[in-house]
């Protein structure tokens, strides 16, 4: 009892931003490490290559399906902040549960907006912030892709713990617009314009700060950087964000269920 006590204290809306704060940290260093290779387009490409028992997958898609297998059974999807990109036939755990603290309404397990992050990823964001061109590096390529969507993933679904913890902080402001499925009254009931705006703000210092050049004589990167920016802020404000939203809006239509 002792210890969900603790967790319950470490539970609030102010630890669950630090945690999306610390997550703006991952995906920043993600993109710089992505945009280290140019695009690299036929490691995208269905017609490339082909593995046996993988018909019709790119090179990616089968990186990173036989990646998710592998960590399905080391156990990465039982906790309840991951979601697999390919979550049909995965592979039960083979290593012993982890008691990770139950949180979440059991519906959240109905949620997973991946493919929408997948789509999203691929063909809107990656255009943006890496170079055209082909350096041959297409498995280097894919492992910083992974890590990009996987970093990506996390926080959109951390939107689950978001919805959560206002919930139970206003459960009566919520639940007529959750009877009256009324998604947009749940949109308005989450939505705090100025905590996105310094979201928006901190992400774009983010990227300057993280991604500028060092070196000893004149640590002036002189404007240029290893990932735009404005590219950052830009992710966040037309698709980090919004698809959090969408999480909670879904999350919260099941709260009750
Ligand atoms: O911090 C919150 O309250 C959130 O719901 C997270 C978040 C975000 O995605 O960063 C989303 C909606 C709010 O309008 C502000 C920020």
């Amino acid at each position: 009892a002792e210890s969900l006590d603790m967790e319950k204290a470490e539970f609030t809306l102010d630890s669950v931003r630090d945690s999306l704060i610390r997550q703006e940290d991952t995906i920043v260093f993600c993109l710089i490490e992505r945009a280290k290779y140019p695009l690299n387009s036929p490691a995208y490409n269905q017609s490339y290559v082909s593995f046996p028992g993988f018909s019709g997958s790119s090179l990616f898609e089968y990186i990173v399906k036989q990646t998710e297998t592998l960590q399905a059974t080391a156990g990465r999807y039982e906790n309840p902040e991951e979601h697999a990109f390919f979550p049909d036939n995965l592979p039960r755990s083979l290593v012993p549960p982890y008691n990770y603290s139950q949180v979440l309404h059991p519906a959240a397990n109905s949620i997973n907006i991946n493919k929408m992050i997948w789509d999203m990823y691929c063909s809107q964001l990656l255009p943006l912030f890496v170079a055209e061109g082909d350096d041959g590096n297409y498995a280097s390529t894919a492992s910083s892709d992974i890590d990009c969507l996987q970093a990506l993933s996390r926080r959109i679904h951390y939107g689950k713990f978001v919805a959560e913890v206002k919930f139970r902080d206003a459960p009566h402001d919520y639940e007529p617009a959750i009877r009256a499925k009324d998604r947009d009254a749940l949109m308005k009931l989450l939505t705090f314009e100025k905590v996105e705006e310094m979201v928006r703000r901190r992400v774009e210092k983010k990227a300057m700060v993280f991604g500028q050049e060092v070196n000893l004589d004149n640590d002036n990167s002189k404007g240029m950087y290893k990932v735009d920016p404005s590219v950052v802020s830009r992710l966040y404000v037309e698709w980090v964000m919004p698809l959090t939203k969408l999480v909670q809006v879904e999350y919260l239509l099941r709260r009750l269920d």
